[in-house]
Order: structure tokens, then C-alpha cells, then sequence
């Protein structure tokens, strides 16, 4: 991938640190992003077996193309330093903060990453971070979390927890949560990085998943986080544009090309205005396109 294409992160499947049968086959489902637990997944009589087994995965399984997270343990909890500092000497690409509710603990984390990439001799800056928002607090300070490090690439929304903190919990039309992913949303977009919708922890409710991820799709989330391999298949599904839409994209993309060598910036195409915003929703279809393998690198149609 070239270094200024955005990566799609449609899929974060969170796969428990403690379990070595999943630990070992999490490749295989095709998740844009794979994020071993040593959170809440993991008992505390496990934490430091978890650890070690993620770390070994991390320095021998082969995951592809997938980005790895891991989601280490808070900063009030014995087990964060030295998740941060087994994580990091193991390359890991991401790591994911649980219960953020301000900036300074972003701050602190980067601190911490940084000692450990001396310590360990990785690149300073490779680390990179984001923040799971679980509280009313870490609502609030979305922005400011989402902004508090040039390694963040993305905040993500925690229902589960959350809606545990507002004295509620999760109903199929989703109204608790409105206001957290609005939040969640404005503050990734403000500070230019990825927002993850929430797990939906129902494997027997289909039609609910469907109806949740085609309702974070439409707000604009960049993709959710996941509990089961089952899931990917259908986020992808939802994040797969239309025919309609690819050959839209294609024209406009066409278009806009045109209108370049002859010297604009702006073009009418079948009476809608064509500028700088259609061009850039045009090429992330077309990002999607091949991501869903509808379309090759050229952009041409798979015939399937
Ligand atoms: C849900 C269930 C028990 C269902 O089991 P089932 O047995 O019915 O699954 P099946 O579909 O039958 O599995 C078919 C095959 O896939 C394999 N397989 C299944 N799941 C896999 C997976 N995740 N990774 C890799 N492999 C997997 C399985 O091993 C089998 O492999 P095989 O035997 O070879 O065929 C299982 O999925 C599971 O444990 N999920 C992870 C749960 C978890 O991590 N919870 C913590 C994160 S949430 C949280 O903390 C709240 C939060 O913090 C969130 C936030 O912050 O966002 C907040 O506050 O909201
Ligand atoms: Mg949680």
C-alpha cells in the first residue's frame, strides 16, 4: 500500500490474547484489522500467559495484509507497562487503549511507546496508537483525545462499557448510543483519523448487524469492531459499493482528468457539478471496489 493511501479498516475483529486456537488462526477470515485482547477478554489469573502467547504469535505467525492491534490493559492496572513494552518489541502496529477519557492519557501512553521503541531499538514514531471510548468523560473529551497524538489513527466507541456508565444498556434502535457516536464520529473526522463503531454481541440476531452496521455506514463510520469471524462478511458486504456507484466513480474520475489537461478544476457531468469532494468520495469507492475485489488495480470490472 503507498504510504498516503488510506487503509481501509472496515473490520477490527478483537480475538481474546488467551485462546491459542483463535490467537493462531485470526489471519485467516480476511479482517482488515485483527486486535488480540489482553483487556477484558483475558482473566486476570491469565494476563501475563496472554501477553506471552500474543507476543510469540506476533514474532511468528505470518497475518498477511492485516493491521495488528492489540488492546492492552488500562494505566490503573499492573499488566499496562509491560503490555506496552512486549507489544512493542514485537512490532505490533497499533495499539489500542481501553477506557479513554482524556488527552493526557493519550499523552502518557505515547510517553511510554516512545521508551519502549528506545529501548527495544524500533523506530521511533512506528508505534501507533488509538483510543476505545467506553464513559460519559471520554464522550466528552473525544476531541481532544482523537487530537492528542500525531500517532493516533483512530478512536473507537465501546457500547458495551459505555452504555453501563449512562445507567443503560443496549436496545435494537441504537437511541442510547446516538449521541456517543455522533461524538465519537465529529472528533475522528475533525482530527483526520479512523472512527470504529461498536461491537454487536448478538451472533443470533442477523438482521440486527445488518440493520446496525448499514446504519454506521450511512453516518459515516470507517468500519466496526468485531467479536465473531462471522461478522467480516457481512460488514464487507455493507461497505461494498454498487455497480451504480463504481461506474459513477469511474466517469467522474474519467472526467475530472479530462477537465485537468485542459486546465479545470470543476466540470459538469450529466447536469451535477464535479469538484474537488465528488473526486476524492469517487476514489475511495474505487479503493472499495478493489478492496471487495470487484474491481482489479486498473479499475477494471471482475467479471464474476
Ligand atoms: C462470541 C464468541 C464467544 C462466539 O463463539 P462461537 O463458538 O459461537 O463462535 P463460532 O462462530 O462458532 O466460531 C467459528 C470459528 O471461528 C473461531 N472464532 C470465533 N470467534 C473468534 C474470534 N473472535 N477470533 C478468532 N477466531 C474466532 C472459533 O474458534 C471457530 O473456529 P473453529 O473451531 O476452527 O471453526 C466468540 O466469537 C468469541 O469469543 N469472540 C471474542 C469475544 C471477545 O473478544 N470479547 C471481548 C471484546 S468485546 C468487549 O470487551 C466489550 C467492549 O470493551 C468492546 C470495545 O471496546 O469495542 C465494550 O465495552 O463495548
Ligand atoms: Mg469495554
Amino acid at each position: 500500500m503507498a504510504e498516503t493511501e488510506e487503509r481501509l479498516r472496515r473490520t477490527m475483529m478483537f480475538v481474546p490474547g488467551n485462546n491459542p486456537a483463535m490467537v493462531k488462526d485470526a489471519g485467516i477470515y480476511g479482517a482488515d484489522s485483527i486486535m488480540f485482547d489482553l483487556e477484558d477478554a483475558v482473566s486476570m489469573a491469565e494476563k501475563d500467559a496472554a501477553r506471552a502467547l500474543v507476543y510469540e504469535a506476533l514474532k511468528s505467525q505470518d497475518y498477511g495484509n492485516a493491521e495488528l492491534v492489540v488492546r492492552i490493559n488500562g494505566d490503573d492496572t499492573p499488566y499496562y507497562h509491560n503490555d506496552i513494552k512486549a507489544m512493542v518489541k514485537a512490532g505490533i502496529d497499533v495499539i489500542r487503549l481501553p477506557k479513554t477519557e482524556t488527552a493526557d492519557m493519550i499523552k502518557t501512553l505515547e510517553a511510554d511507546v516512545l521508551a519502549a521503541e528506545k529501548e527495544f531499538g524500533r523506530e521511533e514514531g512506528s508505534t501507533h496508537l488509538m483510543a476505545a471510548i467506553e464513559s460519559a468523560k471520554g464522550v466528552l473529551n473525544a476531541p481532544a483525545i482523537a487530537a492528542a497524538s500525531d500517532r493516533m489513527i483512530g478512536i473507537a466507541l465501546s457500547a458495551e462499557d459505555y452504555t453501563t456508565d449512562m445507567k443503560t444498556h443496549r436496545y435494537p434502535d441504537g437511541a442510547e448510543l446516538e449521541f456517543a457516536r455522533n461524538m465519537v464520529l465529529h472528533a475522528a473526522r475533525a482530527a483526520g483519523i479512523a472512527a470504529f463503531d461498536t461491537v454487536f454481541t448478538n451472533m443470533d440476531d442477523t438482521e440486527g448487524f445488518y440493520r446496525e452496521t448499514r446504519y454506521i455506514h450511512q453516518l459515516g463510520f470507517d468500519g466496526k469492531s468485531l467479536v465473531n469471524p462471522r461478522q467480516i462478511a457481512m460488514v464487507n458486504e455493507v461497505y461494498q459499493p454498487t455497480a451504480k456507484e463504481i461506474a459513477n466513480a469511474k466517469n467522474v474520475i474519467n472526467a475530472i482528468e479530462e477537465a485537468r489537461i485542459k486546465g479545470s478544476g470543476v466540470i459538469s457531468m450529466n447536469g451535477q457539478m464535479v469538484d474537488r469532494p465528488v473526486v476524492l468520495r469517487a476514489q475511495r469507492v474505487m479503493r472499495l471496489a478493489k478492496a471487495s475485489h470487484l474491481v482489479d488495480e486498473e479499475g477494471n470490472t471482475i467479471e464474476k
